[in-house]
């Protein structure tokens, strides 16, 4: 039996359209759902296996991609949104009825990542945007309960379907946040 990754990849990747013009991102609630509309396509779309980024019931991995954060607007019932947890570097706006992380939004001006916005594609109502690209922080899913001995076997799986496995995000990711260090301390 293969592990179950996330409902999103489990089937194989879907390829995005490339020309994904946004749409509208809609919680679980079935009365009253938050929704949120995202101009443009995403970017870095990534299967996460930390325990921080929401994953749908019973996925071992979030499925979560950026955009620009003045690319994202809360359009309905913003007043059932409740940041997870305050002091993360990246605050999490979750619906209070159904835990669905909305955004997650990063406050630090000086982070690498500062301008972008989190979110889980697979809570569009649209189809067609960009595809995981690779998957990140793989070795923290034991934090979540995956016994060890099962990481050989995630990690085929993630090779199988295109998902280059990685401990923390991928080798562009990590260069691009190494550059902005490196340019933070030469100021
Ligand atoms: N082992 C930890 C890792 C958590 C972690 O560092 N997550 C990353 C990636 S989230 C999207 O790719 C991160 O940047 N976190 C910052 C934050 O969550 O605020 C664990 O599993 O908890
Ligand atoms: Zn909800
Ligand atoms: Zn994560």
């Amino acid at each position: 039996m293969t592990v179950a990754l996330h409902p999103s990849i489990d089937n194989g990747v879907k390829q995005g359209s490339g020309s994904f013009a946004g749409g509208t991102l809609v919680c679980k609630c079935t009365d009253h759902p938050v929704k949120v509309a995202v101009k443009g396509d995403v970017a870095h779309n990534h299967a996460c296996g930390c325990t921080k980024c929401w994953k749908p019931q019973g996925a071992n991995f979030s499925v979560v991609a950026v955009v620009p954060r003045q690319n994202v607007s809360v359009t309905e019932n913003g007043d059932k949104l409740q940041i997870v947890d305050p002091s993360a570097v990246i605050q999490r706006h979750a619906c209070k009825a159904c835990g669905t992380h909305m955004y997650g939004r990063i406050e630090n001006k000086g982070h690498p990542f500062y301008g972008l916005d989190f979110i889980h594609p697979e809570l569009f109502q649209e189809q067609g945007s960009q595809a995981p690209q690779f998957a990140a922080f793989v070795s923290s899913v034991i934090e979540s309960g995956v016994k060890p001995e099962q990481m050989a076997g995630i990690r085929s799986r993630l090779k199988e379907i295109g998902l280059e496995p990685y401990d923390c995000l991928s080798p562009a990711l990590m260069d691009a946040i190494a550059t902005h260090v490196a340019k933070a301390k030469a100021a």
